[in-house]
C-alpha cells in the first residue's frame, strides 16, 4: 500500500496580463480598451503527473499563457464573462484529457473621456469566475464581482436596539458615518443563461454589462439614499433589489467592512462641542458583514 494518495489537483497559469485595444474600423482612432490579468486552472486525467511524474499528459502551463494571449488578439471580446467561457470551452475541447477549467479574469476600469483617452478607476475592479466541467455542462458556476469601490456616507445612517450584554460599550446612534470597501458577487442562474457555447456566439454578450452596470449603480444609490439601521439590513436591500431587476442572476452576495469613524471628544478644550464633524478614521479593528440573498 502506498503511503498517500493524490486527493485533488488542479493547474494553470496565473496572472497572464494584457490590454486590448480594439479599433473602430470606421475611425481608427476611436478605441476601446481592456486591460485583464487572467487565470486558468485546468483539471482532468493529469493525476500520473502528480504521482508517477508523467509529464505527457501535462499541457505545460507555459502553452496554457500563449493560448490565453492568441485567444484574446484573435475574439470578439467584449466582456470578461464571454471571455472565460470562450477559455472553459477552449481548453476542454482541444485536449480528451483535460476536462474541467476555472477561469479567473480581474479586469482595470478604465473610463474612456476622449476617442482614444482613458480615466484608470483607482482600486476598483470586475472580476469574473468560472468553473466549468464538461461532464456537467449545463452547471457551470459563473459569477460577476464589484471589487475594491470604496464608499462613505457622512450621515444617514444609525446603529442602536442591538443586543446590550455585561461586554457592551458601544453607545447606539441615529446618525453615524457609514464606510466600506464594496465587494459585491452576482452568481448568474446558468439554467436562464443557457449553454456556454451560446454565450461564446455572443447572443446573451451585452446583457453582462448591463446587468453589471444596474448593480454598481443599485447598490450606490441605497447607499445614498436609505437612512440605514445597520449594514446588515441596508445589504439586504440592495440584494433583494438586484434580484427583483435582474432575472439571470440567482445569487447576490455582499462582503462589507464597516470601516469605523471614531468621533473625537474636543470637551477638554472649553467644552467645544462636536457635532458629527471631526473623527478618527480608523483604520482597525473594523466589522465585516457578509450575506448571501437568493429569490424566495
Ligand atoms: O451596522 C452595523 N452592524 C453591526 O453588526 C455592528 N456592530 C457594531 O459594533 N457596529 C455595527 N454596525
Amino acid at each position: 500500500m502506498p503511503y498517500s494518495y493524490l486527493e485533488s489537483s488542479t493547474y494553470g497559469k496565473d496572472n497572464v496580463k494584457f490590454l486590448k485595444v480594439v479599433k473602430d474600423p470606421k475611425n481608427t482612432k476611436n478605441h476601446e480598451i481592456m486591460e485583464c490579468n487572467v487565470q486558468v486552472l485546468l483539471t482532468g486525467a493529469i493525476e500520473t503527473s502528480y504521482t508517477e511524474a508523467n509529464n505527457k499528459v501535462i499541457v505545460p502551463t507555459d502553452t496554457v499563457k500563449n493560448t490565453i494571449l492568441v485567444l484574446a488578439k484573435k475574439n470578439n471580446i467584449e466582456t470578461t464573462e464571454k471571455f472565460a467561457a470562450l477559455l472553459a470551452l477552449h481548453f476542454t475541447n482541444k485536449y480528451d484529457h483535460i476536462t474541467g477549467a476555472t477561469v479567473k479574469i480581474i479586469q482595470q476600469k478604465w473610463d474612456k473621456y476622449h476617442e482614444h483617452s482613458f480615466i484608470h478607476g483607482g482600486a476598483e475592479v470586475k472580476i469574473v469566475e468560472l468553473a466549468y466541467e464538461q461532464a456537467k455542462p449545463s452547471e457551470y458556476k459563473l459569477t460577476t464581482i464589484l471589487k475594491g469601490l470604496t464608499v462613505l456616507k457622512s450621515t444617514n445612517s444609525m446603529f442602536y436596539d442591538y443586543n446590550v450584554c455585561d461586554y457592551t460599550t458601544l453607545k447606539p446612534t441615529k446618525d453615524r458615518i457609514l464606510s466600506t470597501d464594496i465587494l459585491m458577487k452576482l452568481e448568474f442562474n446558468s439554467d436562464k443563461l443557457g449553454k456556454l457555447e451560446d454565450l461564446v456566439a455572443g447572443n446573451k454578450d451585452k446583457k453582462f454589462d448591463d446587468i453589471f452596470a444596474n448593480a454598481r449603480e443599485t447598490t450606490l444609490t441605497i447607499f445614498k439614499n436609505e437612512n440605514s439601521a445597520s449594514v446588515q439590513a441596508t445589504m439586504f436591500n440592495m440584494a433583494t433589489k438586484i434580484l427583483e431587476d435582474n432575472e439571470l442572476v440567482k445569487f447576490v452576495t455582499y462582503e462589507l467592512p464597516n470601516k469605523h469613524y471614531i468621533l473625537f471628544n474636543l470637551e477638554w478644550f472649553d467644552g467645544e462641542k462636536n457635532d458629527n464633524e471631526l473623527f478618527y478614521p480608523a483604520s482597525d479593528p473594523n466589522g465585516l458583514i457578509k450575506c448571501t440573498v437568493g429569490r424566495s
